[in-house]
């Protein structure tokens, strides 16, 4: 008895012990079916890595769009769930999810960027701000930099320093490569209209540590030496070491000659009284958002360009035409953009089948259904320009390179949105538009060209790269 008596706490503790796990098992048992009823089919793939490396190979091979097709076609063509960079993520599919997605920022979704961006990127005091707030931040100075009054007077600039950037990196040599180069002169032009910096030199401090920077923007975020994450952190702190010392000497320059006019981007930004660390994180993901995206779609239109010579004739004496109405040395302004139609449906088809953004992330800010699947509070959500670009639905004969698609009505809506759509759309797609079509112009106007390798390999990493950076054989041409 006495034996029983001095058991009998442990037996009591067991007993309430074997109860409490049976409770916790059956509640936790209801809320993960609760949870997985109405799930997106699809799978999460590997512990953590989830189907990330599937996105990647896919991608390398040239062929992101197949990460897409493979999961619609087996899953829903709606909508289905996968797991990337260490996220649960819903992605939606065809116009219809594209329309959703777009119009439903703050009500069911936010912004989101994944932590290897923010971590690459951003000051280290900024990296817990929520990305809604970030965004947020970001649009609010774009607006009267990008305003309608504003692109006018960036024409000639871009006119000048496209026909500056032709006569140095061009000119002087018979083989040029395409992608490097058109991204030295977005970056240059990025450099002068943002910031007024246009010493070479200079230029080159920021672009260096840049390259090295995107590459890791969507990487797994371990910060180990020799990781891709790693090499992006590192060129994250030395761009902002760069750009503290610009922004404050520009403050300075501010305050010596009591300037009231902004010259540029940062100027304007100063003079709202934003800090350094603040106007440091915007002014990198300007250059992000506007670098990589506007130098692949201007060599991805060369690459058409030369592949199919009815396009580059038509274009040419788009050119011609505008030339001829000009007086000799006048620089383009906007009335000349506006004649460069059948150019900006080049450059449209030349995005769908090379789009030079995937899409974008979004994050759930409630529990809500879509397509008949629930698609669960904290989730992240990716609309992506691979369900729609090549869909044989919306685009017959999809691989076809045919510029006509966009005369007249166009493609139907939310089929085409290399830049998004709804309250979150690029806001640089117009400045992209004018940087585009005043390089085009330059280009056509002054060279004929050959592509070296006709069989050049594309990897999409994250964004279409011609693997030889597509170089080509030039020959100067005689306008008269
Ligand atoms: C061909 C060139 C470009 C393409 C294809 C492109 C595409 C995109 C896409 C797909 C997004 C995401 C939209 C979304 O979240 O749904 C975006 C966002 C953004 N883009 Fe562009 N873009 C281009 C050029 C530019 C340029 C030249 C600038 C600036 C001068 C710029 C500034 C931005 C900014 C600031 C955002 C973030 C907006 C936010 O977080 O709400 N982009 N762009």
């Amino acid at each position: 008895m006495d034996v029983v008596d001095s058991l009998m706490p442990y037996f009591l503790h067991l007993v309430v012990l074997y109860v409490s796990a049976g409770v916790i098992y059956l509640v936790y048992k209801f809320k993960s079916t609760a949870g997985t009823r109405n799930l997106p089919p699809g799978k999460k793939g590997l512990p953590y890595i989830g189907e990330t490396m599937d996105f990647v190979l896919a991608s390398r091979r040239g062929t992101p769009e197949k990460f897409v097709t493979d999961r619609t076609t087996k899953y829903s063509p709606d909508v289905f769930r996968t797991s990337l960079l260490g996220e649960d993520m819903a992605i939606f599919c065809g116009a219809a999810g594209n329309k959703f997605l777009f119009s439903g920022q703050n009500k069911y979704v936010t912004s989101w960027w994944p932590n290897s961006i923010k971590k690459a990127l951003m000051d280290p005091s900024s990296v817990d701000n929520s990305s809604k707030e970030e965004s947020t931040k970001l649009r609010a100075y774009l607006p009267p930099f990008l305003k309608p009054d504003s692109l006018q007077h960036y024409i000639p600039v871009m006119d000048i320093m496209a026909k500056e950037h032709l006569d140095q990196y061009w000119s002087p040599y018979d083989q040029v490569q395409v992608f490097p180069l058109s991204k030295k002169y977005t970056f240059a032009l990025a450099c002068r209209l943002f910031m007024s910096v246009q010493d070479q030199d200079e230029i080159e401090k920021f672009a260096r540590p840049f390259a090295l920077a995107t590459a890791g923007l969507i990487s797994v975020p371990i910060d180990l030496p020799g990781t891709t994450f790693n090499r992006a952190v590192k060129a994250g702190r030395q761009i902002r070491k760069e750009l503290f010392a610009l922004i404050t000497k520009k403050k300075n320059e501010i305050l010596d000659k009591a300037k009231t006019v902004a010259s540029d981007l940062v100027d304007s930004m100063l003079m709202d009284g934003m800090t350094e660390v603040e106007i440091g994180n915007k002014i990198v993901g300007f250059f992000i958002a506007s670098h990589d995206t506007t130098s692949t779609a201007i060599t991805f239109i060369v690459s058409y360009l030369t592949d199919y010579p009815d396009v580059f004739k038509r274009v040419l004496e788009e050119h011609m035409d505008i030339l001829r109405s000009k007086e000799a040395g006048e620089a383009l302004k906007w009335e000349d953009i506006q004649k460069m139609k059948y150019t900006w449906c080049v450059a449209c088809e030349a995005m769908r089948l090379a789009p030079p953004a995937n899409g974008a992330f979004r994050e759930a800010i409630t529990d809500f259904n879509y397509a008949g699947h629930t698609i669960p509070k904290g989730w992240k959500a990716f609309w992506t320009v691979h369900s729609t670009n090549k869909n044989p639905n919306y685009f017959p004969d999809p691989e076809k390179f045919d510029p006509s698609r966009f005369e007249g009505n166009g493609p139907a809506p939310y089929t085409f949105v290399p830049f998004g759509g709804g309250p979150r759309m690029c806001p640089g797609k117009e400045y992209a538009r004018l940087e585009i079509l005043t390089f085009i112009h330059n280009l056509v106007t002054k060279f004929k060209w050959d592509k070296v390798n006709p069989n050049e390999k594309i990897s999409y990493i994250p964004s279409p790269i011609p693997e030889e950076g597509l170089p080509i054989k030039i020959h100067p041409i005689s306008i008269n």
